[in-house]
């Protein structure tokens, strides 16, 4: 039976401040645009333009730049009912973008205190999370409490209700305290997820350990409940590990890239578009290439996530022109 929901994310929604001016420092950056941002909700807001029926978990300031990010989210179409206002005057994460050059760009993350690390395990809600297909965890909001445990109760019931759990390691090292404690809590949930995606830099996180093959990396991890593992190496593309011991790669669609952030997030909203929609790995692992290509050659990581017509065009015009 249809579920209400595709998808349900959890974790940050926040706010992305990209430098308009690129080729440059941020210290010379002084137009910046507005954007929504956060991992999750940008997964979110990607899955959402795709057609997917999208929910989201979290907290969000109760100001301006918190009713700006909810009010986003709902005119792309993502159900906001269980996106919390912080009423203790958290504000929301802020994300300064730096475009130095097309290979060369970063981001600056202001998190201290920020709202969506205080979503509490009581506003996790076991009757929406039962409305889902699948449940999307992003491994920041594991950084602090109470978000650590939102989330976990967030795993938990998903477990319980046979809720797809996918777990986005988006590793981000800030609102961290130490290896050995983000390694612990990445191994908790990865052992619990049905499909794990990263990059091999947040595989060795993960691991704490540098220089696994991914081999070796999955070979681990398959021993508990994951059913498939996708591994993203920026430029080189992306492989898919199945627990039954396929194994696929895809490349990438070459583009002018303006800046590489938002490539991560916009391979999962396509990739998992076209998983949940049974069109095959090799597919899912396409449509993600497809859209972090998109995405990577404009300036949001949230705006610029395309919508089906989009990404389908877009696969065909390179696939005719031979650009992948
Ligand atoms: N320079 C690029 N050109 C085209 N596609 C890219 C490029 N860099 C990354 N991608 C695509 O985005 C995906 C995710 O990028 P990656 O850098 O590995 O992840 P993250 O953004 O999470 O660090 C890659 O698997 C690839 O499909
Ligand atoms: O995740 C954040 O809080 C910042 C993002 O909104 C930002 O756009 C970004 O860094 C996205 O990068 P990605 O994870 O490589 O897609």
């Amino acid at each position: 039976m249809s579920k209400k929901f595709d998808l349900i994310a959890i974790g940050r929604a926040a706010v992305d401040l990209n430098a308009v001016e690129y080729n440059r420092p941020l210290e010379e950056t002084k137009t910046f645009a507005k954007f929504v941002g956060g991992s999750p909700a940008n997964i979110a807001i990607g899955s959402a333009k795709l057609g997917q029926k999208v929910g989201f978990i979290g907290k969000v300031s109760d100001d301006q730049l918190g009713h700006y990010v909810t009010q986003y989210m709902a005119e792309v179409g993502i159900d906001t009912s269980q996106m919390v206002k912080d009423d203790a005057g958290h504000k929301i994460g802020l994300t300064f973008t730096e475009i130095i050059s097309p290979e060369e760009s970063d981001i600056l993350m202001y998190r201290n205190e920020a709202a969506d690390l205080y979503l509490a395990a009581d506003e996790v809600s076991k009757d929406y999370l039962d409305q889902a297909q699948m449940l999307v965890i992003s491994g920041t909001g594991l950084a602090q409490s109470p978000s650590r445990e939102a989330i976990l109760k967030a795993l938990l019931l998903a477990k319980e209700l046979g809720v797809e759990v996918i777990f986005e390691l988006d590793y981000r090292p800030y609102t961290w305290q130490n290896a050995e404690e983000t390694s612990l809590y990445y191994q908790l949930v990865a052992q619990k997820a049905d499909v794990i995606i990263g990059t091999r830099d947040e595989f060795d996180v993960l691991e704490n350990h540098q220089g696994n093959t991914d081999e070796q990396t999955i070979a681990t991890l398959f021993q508990y409940d994951a059913n498939l593992i996708v591994i993203k190496s920026g430029v080189q593309g992306s492989n898919a590990y199945t627990k039954a011991g396929d194994k696929y790669h895809f490349g990438v669609f070459k583009t002018k890239v303006l800046k590489s952030f938002g490539a991560g997030d916009s391979f999962a909203a396509g990739f998992l578009y076209a998983y949940s929609h049974h069109l095959g790995i090799e597919t899912a692992l396409k449509y993600g290439s497809a859209a972090a290509s998109i995405v990577i050659s404009q300036l949001s990581s949230s705006e610029a996530m395309p919508n089906l017509a989009q990404l389908t065009e877009f696969i065909q015009k390179a696939e005719t022109q031979g650009v992948h």
